[in-house]
Parts: C-alpha cells; structure tokens; sequence
C-alpha cells in the first residue's frame, strides 16, 4: 500500500522533515539552527512553534493537503528505557515529553509536533526507535560510581539506519556481523554493534565520549565541579549541551563554518576540528575493545561525515582496525518512513509507551 506520511527530526542544530508515498520520498527539507537563534530559547520546549513553524512552511510551500496524510512519525525523545521498535505516540508519552522528565533534547519535540498534527486530522501517529533505545551489556551500566548509572542516549534511529544501508551495500546482514558506528551530528555517539544489539555506546548529551559541535562530552572532573559551583544549574547543563563543544571555543555550531576557517589557516579552528577527530577515533578505538576486536566494520555517518577532511583525519587513526565505510548525512527520515509503514502496512504491531521509574523511585 502506498501510504503517505509525514516524518519530523527535530536535532540539536536543524529540523528535518520529509513527504513519503510508500517509499518514495515526495520532497524533503531541512532547516538550520544557528547557536545566535537556539541561544533566545529558554527551554527545548520554548522552540516548539519555532519549529513547528518550519514544517508548516514547507508544507505549505509544497501545497500538501494535510487530509491527504495518512500517519505522522516523528523522532522519539528522552523518554523511558525502551526497546528497539516503532511505537503509538500515547498520553503516558506526551506526559513524559511536556515535563521533560527524562530531560531535555530537541528530539521530545518529535512526537510532540507529529501528535499535533495527527490529532487535528484524526490519523495515527508514532515515534521509531527513540534515542533512549536501551540495549547496553550489563558491564556497560557500571560508571565507577555505585549512586551513578551509565545510560544508553544516542542517535539509536540512524545507527541502525547506517547499519543496515552499508551491510545491504556490501552484501551482508546487519544482523550477523560486528561493527563501530559513529554518529557525528550536533551531538555524537559512537556505539559497539554486537549481532544488531548496541551493547555499548557513549551517552551523546550527558558528558560522556567525544565533545561535538554543541557539547562537551566527557570533561575533566574537579575543573567541572568547580564550573558548576559558579553557576546556576540550568546555566551550568547549557555550559555542557548547547554551548559546549566546538560553540564553546569557536562560537558557532556549524562545522562548515569551522572548516572554511580550518581552510582560511585560523589555527585555533583547525586545532579543535583536529582534537574533536582525535577523540572520535579514541571512541571508535574503545568501542573496538568491546567488541574484542571483532570489527567487520567502521561506519561513519551524520552531518559532519560530509566533511572528507573531517573524516579523512578519523579514517587516517582507525583504518588498522576494520574497513571504514562513510554513510554521510543520515537517513533518519527514510527510517522513521518505513518504521512507520510497516506498522501501517500490518508488517508489524505497534508497540505500547508504558513509561517507566525514575532512578531512586
Ligand atoms: N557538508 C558538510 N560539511 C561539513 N559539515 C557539515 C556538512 N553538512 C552538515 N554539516 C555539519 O553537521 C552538523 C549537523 O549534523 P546533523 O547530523 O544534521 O546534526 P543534528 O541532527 O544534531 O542537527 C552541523 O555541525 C553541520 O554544520
Ligand atoms: C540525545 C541523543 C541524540 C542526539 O544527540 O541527537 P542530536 O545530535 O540531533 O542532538
């Protein structure tokens, strides 16, 4: 059946948003988000109209008919543990999202915006492999802290995505093999693929792995405790996620602008593009450790995989370690689709959000 459906990928720095029939992509958008523009923003739920005003736009632009729409999906956010799957965007989850009681990232604004638009034209509408998709080895939980416990956040959607395209790329199946997956976006997560479970990965909001664009990753401890005693803690997480990163040494979260001046000779700019390619291979090279060097292969994928130079320095560490595939962008739209068209399709049933405890509960 050739469904028509609405996807939305709300990121850290753009929101994405695409028009399938079936599996035809009937057109595809994406806005930026420039750190001058999120920085007015108080909250990730503050840019709601912001962003929805966006997909509006578009919609408007292509003339869509909102009644021709048979389901909306929309990336799922900070929510409960879950397991891998397409699930019904339910009131247990738009509860979680509205108070942010998971925390906060532009993904909780996904099945908001798509329950939005369901609701007004009476069609289904899901959430696909969130990025609280849990699948860690039990080892992976231990941080060294009994009271603090390692969670799996990362860009679970697109891992999965780039996984599938490059085994399908080179006859083999996702599934049966090992590999090292590098999102590298606004955030970056770099996962351990063990058979199609990601057994460990870095947190991509909280501090841990690599810094990116908009955030710190893991930071030194003593220097940060000392940070987050001189500031309020709302000011202090925005320090970490948002103006963390790349923004925070060259004021901009966008690596093209960060490569032009790589190119132009600024030295300050091509030290950090280096360092942040120094502890993506860093990762990739743990991740291979955990997976006991058993690596078919690294993939490298998200926005900043359109950057040869970026990644040329990355291949240049770890090409000792596993042929190196470059997926750039990410196909999360694509993914959302057919998560979604498989549900609507009878492929597949829809799991339910049940929600969860909260650590201490
Ligand atoms: N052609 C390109 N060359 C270098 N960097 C790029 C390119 N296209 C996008 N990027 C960078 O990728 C990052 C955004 O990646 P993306 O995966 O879209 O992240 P998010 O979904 O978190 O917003 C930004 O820093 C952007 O500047
Ligand atoms: C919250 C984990 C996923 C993530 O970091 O996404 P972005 O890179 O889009 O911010």
């Amino acid at each position: 059946m050739s469904n028509v459906i609405l996807t939305i990928n709300p990121g850290s720095t753009s929101t994405k948003m695409a028009v399938y029939r079936g599996v035809t992509c009937l057109f595809q958008h994406t806005g930026s988000h420039p750190t001058t523009e999120l920085k007015t923003f108080p909250s990730i739920i503050a840019q709601y109209d912001y962003r929805t005003n966006f997909i509006k736009t578009k919609l408007a632009e292509e003339n869509l008919v909102l009644s021709d729409l048979d389901a909306v999906v929309g990336r799922g956010g900070l929510l409960a543990p879950m397991a891998s799957g397409t699930y019904t965007i339910n009131e247990q989850m738009l509860a979680d999202l509205r108070t942010a009681t998971y925390g906060e990232h532009a993904s909780n604004l996904g099945a908001l915006m798509a329950h939005r638009i369901s609701e007004l034209h009476s069609i289904p509408a899901f959430i696909v492999d969130p990025v609280v998709v849990d699948e860690l080895q039990p080892i992976a939980r231990i941080s060294g802290h009994a009271r603090i416990e390692r969670k799996s956040i990362f860009h679970a959607l697109n891992h999965k995505a780039a996984g599938r395209k490059v085994a399908k790329r080179i006859g083999v199946a996702y599934e049966q093999k090992n590999w090292v997956i590098a999102h590298l976006g606004g955030g970056i997560s770099v996962g351990a693929h063990r058979n199609g479970r990601v057994i460990d990965v870095n947190n991509a909001l909280d501090g841990d792995g690599p810094f990116s664009p908009e955030r710190s990753g893991g930071l030194p401890m003593m220097q940060t405790v000392a940070l987050a005693d001189e500031l309020s803690s709302a000011a202090f997480y925005r320090q970490l996620v948002g103006q963390g990163g790349v923004v925070s040494y060259l004021g901009t979260n966008d690596l093209r602008v960060v490569e032009q001046r790589v190119i132009a000779g600024e030295m300050a700019a091509n030290v950090v593009f280096e360092a942040m390619a120094y502890q993506v291979s860093k990762e990739i090279g743990a991740c291979a450790v955990v997976l006991d060097g058993e690596v078919d292969g690294v993939i490298l994928t998200g926005g900043l995989a359109n950057s040869a130079l970026f990644t040329a320095m990355i291949s240049k560490k770890c090409q000792w370690l596993a042929p190196i595939y470059i997926e750039p962008g990410e196909d999360e739209l694509e993914a959302l689709n057919e998560g979604a068209q498989r549900v609507l399709n009878g492929d597949e049933q829809a799991k339910t959000y049940e929600g969860g405890r909260l650590d201490g509960e």
